[in-house]
């Protein structure tokens, strides 16, 4: 009888055989398509505190009972970085587990803030556009609506739209469109203005709040405003990504992209192994950027992008522009705060970058207590 392990037997088999394949080419999707995603995912709450434990989103708000009653929530919450990581993971196995990276996200809305441990969701998508790539034949560029809702009564809990590439079935019949000139090609004319172009333009001084209340940003915007200055600095702590990180956080969230936790199928990619899921990447720089402020809630995240893939050992850090405080919006406690905020490596890469809109507790609104007796931040 033939023996199938055997391992000459084994490769001539593996040669032979068709390979049942998951998730969808570029082809598959079709403006106007809606996907139920199957998976869900239950909120527990080992899954957020592993998550935001470990992207350091230490806010004592979503670890301990009387923080959370002090922001008015019941219990420590889910932590809304968590719920959206959650929220896409299930999407991936119909969207993006064919692979091709994620490029960015838009229109970040939390429709409900305080959602309970134990709540079960259920996530759809309606892909709003498909276009070729003009850079790579062998992808296209697909973007969808996200929702992920309470299973139970259906209520929308957090919606986006994100955009990734997906490898095509049929390589597009082109040359992969766009050559950049090498120096040789440009004259002294071109030179001029492409230093001119790499020259950063950026403002004589930079501003640093020195709290983390609404009314620290506020009077460092005003600080700036009238001359060439920004409101933008660096923030201390940095984490290297490592196997937990990479692999396991976003499968615990059922993210199955091949990018995290595949590293045969990521040997022969640009990285040559596996890439840190852009959710956790920018949740660790806004766990460094949130230790400096005190965040009431989270209200939106515009214009994310993700410029360059992470591996193990990169550490993330985070830099924070603030671009608006607004005292009019939100309740008595807190005002609105929009900053832009950067992940970016120790080489000082940028890795990631968005618009943020939060809401920020005033300076005299009673501050939950730290485990260590000190205020957060
Ligand atoms: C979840 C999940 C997977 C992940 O989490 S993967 C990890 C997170 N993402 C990454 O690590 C990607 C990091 N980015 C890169 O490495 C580079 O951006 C990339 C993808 C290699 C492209 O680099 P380029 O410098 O060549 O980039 P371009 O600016 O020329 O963009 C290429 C085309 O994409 C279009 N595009 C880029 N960003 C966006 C965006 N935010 N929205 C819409 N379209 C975007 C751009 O217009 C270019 O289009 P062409 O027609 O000119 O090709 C999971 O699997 O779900």
């Amino acid at each position: 009888m033939t023996d199938w392990t055997d391992p000459d037997t084994f490769a001539a088999a593996l040669d032979r055989a068709d390979t049942r394949e998951k998730g969808r080419y570029f082809e598959d999707f079709a403006e106007g398509q809606v996907i139920e995603h199957a998976p869900g995912l239950r909120l527990t709450r080992h899954g957020n505190d592993a998550w935001t434990s470990q992207t350091l989103n230490h806010d004592p708000a979503y670890w301990r009972s009387d923080a959370a009653r002090a922001r008015g929530f019941d219990e420590p919450p889910i932590h809304p970085d968590y719920l959206l990581a959650a929220v896409m993971g299930p999407s991936v196995e119909d969207c993006s587990e064919k692979g091709g990276y994620f490029l960015g996200r838009d229109s970040v809305r939390f429709h409900e803030h305080g959602i309970a441990p134990g709540t079960e969701l259920r996530v759809k998508s309606t892909v709003t556009a498909t276009r070729e790539s003009s850079s790579r034949p062998d992808y296209g560029v697909v973007t969808w609506e996200t929702r992920g809702c309470d299973a139970d009564g259906g209520d929308t809990l957090v919606s986006y739209e994100r955009t990734n590439m997906i490898p095509r079935r049929q390589p597009a019949a082109t040359d992969g469109g766009r050559s950049e000139p090498t120096d040789g090609d440009r004259d002294d004319d071109d030179s001029a203005l492409a230093d001119a172009a790499s020259r950063p333009e950026l403002p004589e001084t930079f501003v640093t709040p020195t709290g983390g209340a609404f009314e620290d940003f506020r009077r460092t915007l005003d600080r700036a405003a009238d001359r060439d200055a920004a409101v933008a600095y660096r923030h201390e702590r940095g984490r290297t990504m490592d196997e937990l990180t990479v692999a396991a956080l976003p499968l615990a969230t059922l993210n199955t992209a091949r990018q995290h936790h595949n590293a045969a199928a990521m040997s022969d990619s640009p990285s040559g192994e596996p890439v840190a899921y852009g959710d956790v990447t920018r949740s660790t720089a806004l766990g460094h950027a949130r230790s400096d402020e005190r965040t009431y809630r989270e209200l939106a995240f515009d214009d994310e992008r993700f410029h360059d893939f992470v591996t193990a050992g990169d550490t993330v850090f985070g830099f924070t522009r603030v671009l608006d405080a607004d005292g009019s919006q939100g309740p008595s406690r807190a005002g609105a705060v929009t900053f832009e905020h950067v992940a970016f490596t120790a080489d000082e890469r940028p890795v990631y970058s968005g618009t943020r809109r939060a809401l920020i507790d005033r300076e005299d609104t009673d501050a939950p207590t730290a485990t260590d007796g000190s205020t957060h931040p």
